[in-house]
């Protein structure tokens, strides 16, 4: 299918006000998307089901699935135009100074909780709303796309939840063939050009607390396990440290149930102890996150995999197998479309030794990310 042709499908399903997602994977090369020709609001049970799923941030039970009955695809290349924007400098209309002051009290009152002993880390957020800024969702996206080649783009629309568009540099969880890949992604530096990023202690522990309780959630399951290098990751206008993590299932018993269900929330976009972590951010950030923070993508999507039928076949004889595969990402640099207008979710990990104004900043750096798309 031609890449006009695909978008025309698109645009007509979202007037229609029917389901769908459009993604493109990290450095991938084509658009994929599945939609419903009805408007049923499909729940993952048990997540055995196939198709795309969206998860909320706080509660799994509800997370949707558009199933993968109804697809299309289209090849994807970025326009050389829209990739030198990338460094652009996009001023943001100025931010209300009560946003700042809510913002830089709820981080003070995390840093004395966990001085207390009380926490050790939690994820803190908020939402900006731009009520001027609806403009064509489809062309956000393009600019996504274009803009974002290493992260998943996506938009995904219900007309019963609403209609959310992101560029996440985060992999919840990866499996194929029972072999799981995971990554810690936590830290966050602005990126400024041809300067080198110097990692400070406090982002060092931060992430090196994601990366052990990544470890130590799967470690029961799976075996094999192996923990990559630290390394600096750019995503945009920002630096993070990330460490990749892979391991294989232990038994075929293990489900992919139990092992999302151990790794989401991670304390990147949670904290720990993960349950009063959880309690901290309900009774405090005083919003909710709903999709922002959840996960979201492709759910035992079934692929047939070629290979040949033993290691000494000279023949070339093949056979074909049905695999399936999970790629689900975490729903981080993400906005979503409202009768109010554009809100955009940005939030930051607080630990003993935040700095306030500091993790403010960090919000406000993460918010260009995504508002250098609506301007
Ligand atoms: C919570 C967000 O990002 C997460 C928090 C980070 C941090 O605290 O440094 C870095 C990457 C993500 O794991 C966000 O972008 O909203």
């Amino acid at each position: 299918m031609t890449e006009a042709s695909f978008f025309k499908y698109i645009t007509r399903q979202f007037e229609d006000a029917l389901p769908f997602v459009v993604y493109r994977k990290p450095e991938g090369n084509h658009l994929q998307s599945f939609y419903q020709e009805d408007d049923v609001l499909h729940y993952v049970k048990d997540f055995t089901e196939s198709g795309f799923a969206f998860a909320p941030f706080d509660n799994v039970q509800k997370t949707c699935i558009i199933p993968d009955t109804h697809q299309i695809l289209c090849e994807w290349k970025a326009s050389a135009s829209a990739l030198s924007q990338t460094n652009s400098k996009v001023r943001l209309p100025k931010e209300d100074l009560s946003h700042k002051n809510a913002h830089i009290a709820l981080v003070q009152k995390a840093i004395d909780t966990i001085q207390a002993g009380l926490l050790k880390k939690v994820v803190l957020s908020r939402k900006r709303t731009f009520p001027d800024a609806l403009q064509d969702p489809i062309a956000v996206f393009k600019k996504l796309l274009d803009t974002y080649t290493s992260a998943f783009v996506y938009i995904w629309y219900h007309p019963n939840v609403g209609l959310w568009l992101g560029a996440t540099p985060e992999t919840l969880l990866q499996v194929k063939n029972r072999i799981v890949h995971t990554m810690s992604l936590a830290g966050t530096q602005k990126y400024i050009s041809d300067t080198p990023v110097f990692w400070g202690a406090k982002e060092k522990e931060e992430q090196q607390l994601v990366t052990d309780t990544i470890v130590s959630r799967l470690k029961p399951l799976t075996k094999d396990l192996t923990v990559g290098e630290t390394e600096s990751h750019r995503a945009g206008n920002l630096w993070h440290l990330k460490t990749t993590i892979s391991a294989r299932l232990e038994t075929s018993e293990v489900s992919l149930d139990e092992v999302i269900k151990v790794l989401h929330p991670t304390p990147a976009v949670c904290g720990l102890p993960v349950e009063s972590a959880k309690r901290f951010i309900r009774e405090n950030e005083n919003y909710d996150r709903s999709y922002y923070t959840g996960f979201l993508g492709e759910l035992n999507l079934k692929r047939e995999m070629t290979r040949s039928k033993t290691r000494r076949n000279v023949e070339n004889l093949a056979y074909r197998s049905i695999q399936k595969q999970t790629h689900l990402f975490v729903n981080l640099r993400c906005m979503e479309h409202t009768a109010m207008g554009t809100q955009i979710y940005v939030g930051g990990g607080i630990t003993g030794a935040s700095i306030p104004e500091s993790e403010w900043e960090e919000t406000r750096h993460k918010l260009e990310t995504m508002g250098r798309v609506l301007f």
